[in-house]
């Protein structure tokens, strides 16, 4: 079987369970959006994926084959995230060097021109980058990398604005020449909405939602009237519709609903497609 695979993954430290009896899949060549609000787990989960933390139960298997016993398989992913894996009196240039000894397909040529790009200075001591550019830093190495399986957890941290709009544009343009698994965890959903196709949504341990971004928007609505309308419509939904939050401002109310709602939309109401920040904030919100 292509693709990483975890399966039952469950992890605590010490009174606080991280991730509970976790599976999941990632395909081949894939964007995904890892997210989750503040501890839900996130990196906690990249971290067991590439073998930087062990699981309590589960496994994890790339390409079929059991990650923690194989170099090879881990060798098939790359990790940015704030744990920094090399001496930080190390210079930018020379763990670009570094990365090609481990990583014979990290492309240190590109990785200099994405340097340039970003204003990176290859001279400086890893240690004394500003936040934003160890970010920057770490995202040129992933860009670089040319492995299958790419994860950035956090990888606008710190960045600004332009910056941020750099990175999306350069991991969309090496994804269409050469499609790669990139599993992208961050808090900035409406940026990442477009750029992601498949949707991870992880709370206090657990998967809610693990889904095609396009096909939970087709399933997700909100419907806005009089509370009493509002409500009336409510108590009619089909089985297959869960309201997921309201908000009532006034004597009007708003329903947001995952499912199908059937067709029916009584007189009065509006109904509107829900974006993915909205979706997120209510499915997580308790
Ligand atoms: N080394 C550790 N020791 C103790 N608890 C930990 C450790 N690492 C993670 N945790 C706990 O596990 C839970 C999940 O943490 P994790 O860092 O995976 O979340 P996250 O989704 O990445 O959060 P954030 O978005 O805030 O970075 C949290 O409650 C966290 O406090």
């Amino acid at each position: 079987m292509r693709g990483i695979e975890v399966k039952n993954v469950s992890k605590s430290f010490k009174d606080t369970q991280a991730l509970r009896n976790v599976s999941l899949t990632f395909e081949e060549g894939k964007i995904y959006g890892l997210l989750g609000r503040n501890g839900a787990g996130k990196s906690t989960l990249l971290n067991i994926i590439s073998n930087r933390k062990y699981p309590n139960e589960g496994y994890v298997s790339v390409d079929g084959v059991p990650a923690a016993e194989n170099d090879e398989a881990l060798r098939k992913m790359f990790l940015i995230n704030e744990m920094n894996l090399y001496p930080e009196s190390m210079r930018v240039r020379d763990a670009f060097k570094v990365t090609k000894t481990f990583y014979p397909s990290f492309d240190e040529e590109y990785a200099l021109k994405l340097s340039e790009m970003f204003e990176l200075n290859i001279k400086k001591k890893i240690k004394s980058l500003s936040t934003g550019y160890q970010s920057i830093f770490r995202n040129v190495l992933a860009l670089s990398v040319n492995v299958p399986y790419v994860f950035f957890d956090e990888p606008v941290l710190g960045l600004d604005a332009y910056h941020r709009d750099l990175f999306y544009r350069l991991l969309i343009e090496k994804y269409s020449e050469e499609p790669f698994t990139a599993v992208i965890s961050t808090h900035l959903i409406e940026e990442v909405a477009n750029v992601i196709e498949e949707v991870i949504i992880i709370k206090k341990g657990e998967i809610l939602k693990n889904q095609s971004r396009d096909s939970i928007l087709e399933n997700s609505c909100t419907v806005s009237g009089t509370i009493s309308q509002v409500d009336a419509y409510v108590s009619s939904l089909p089985a297959g519709a869960e309201v997921i939050g309201s908000d009532t401002i006034g004597g009007l109310k708003s329903v947001y609903i995952c499912g199908d709602t059937g067709s029916r939309m009584p007189e009065g109401l509006e109904r509107s497609a829900m974006d993915l920040q909205k979706l997120f904030i209510q499915l997580t919100s308790m």
